[in-house]
């Protein structure tokens, strides 16, 4: 029997084969509802993922790792999207930190599921989702999603998530 390492690991980060690693600082993006003030070089998130493998039914797999940072209150979130092929659904779990998983539908409903250490979250193909870190420390998430799914950003900013999620200086979460 040949027995060979793994091509991938998931240590603190993830690590292995064809791994890539994107960072969104604030100054990349426009989702935040006010930024003033507020060093453009914050470092948001970053996503560590292997996407390279392009075949018609292959998965990729990834790690989005969002600070536990705030914009003027608002909490630390992923930029949000919807998959422009809306037959291809998403795994999400999360393996490190507390956060929400925010859902929304193609007339506009929200709502948004609880992340904690072990919450494993399906995503149909036809929901938009967005991460938002609540807690106090790095909110990790695992993430496995069809190669052929792709990005649709456009749709979001057309009809953008109607709640955003806040902070107070108590450490409660407030929706606006
Ligand atoms: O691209 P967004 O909406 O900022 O989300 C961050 C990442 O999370 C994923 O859903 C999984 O890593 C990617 O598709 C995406 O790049």
């Amino acid at each position: 029997m040949k027995v060979i390492p793994a091509a991938l690991k998931h240590t603190d980060l993830l690590i292995g084969e064809g791994v890539v690693k994107s960072e969104k600082r604030l100054k990349d993006t426009s989702f935040f509802a006010d930024s003033a003030g507020v060093d453009p070089d914050l470092v948001l998130y970053e996503v560590y993922a292997r996407t390279d493998q392009a075949k018609e039914g292959e998965l990729n797999w990834g790690l989005s790792l969002l600070h536990p940072v705030t914009v003027n209150g608002e909490c630390c979130m992923t930029r949000g999207h919807w998959h422009e092929n809306t037959d291809a659904a998403e795994y999400y779990w999360c393996v490190g930190g507390t956060g929400l998983l925010l859902l929304m539908d193609e007339q506009g409903h929200a709502w948004a599921e609880e992340m904690v250490p072990g919450s494993l979250h399906h995503i149909p193909g036809v929901l938009a989702h967005r991460l938002i870190n609540t807690g106090d420390e790095d909110l990790k998430v695992a993430c496995c999603w069809p190669t052929t799914a792709g990005h649709d950003y456009a749709r979001v900013e057309a009809m953008p998530f109607p709640q955003r999620a806040y902070k107070t200086e108590e450490g409660e979460i407030e929706w606006k």
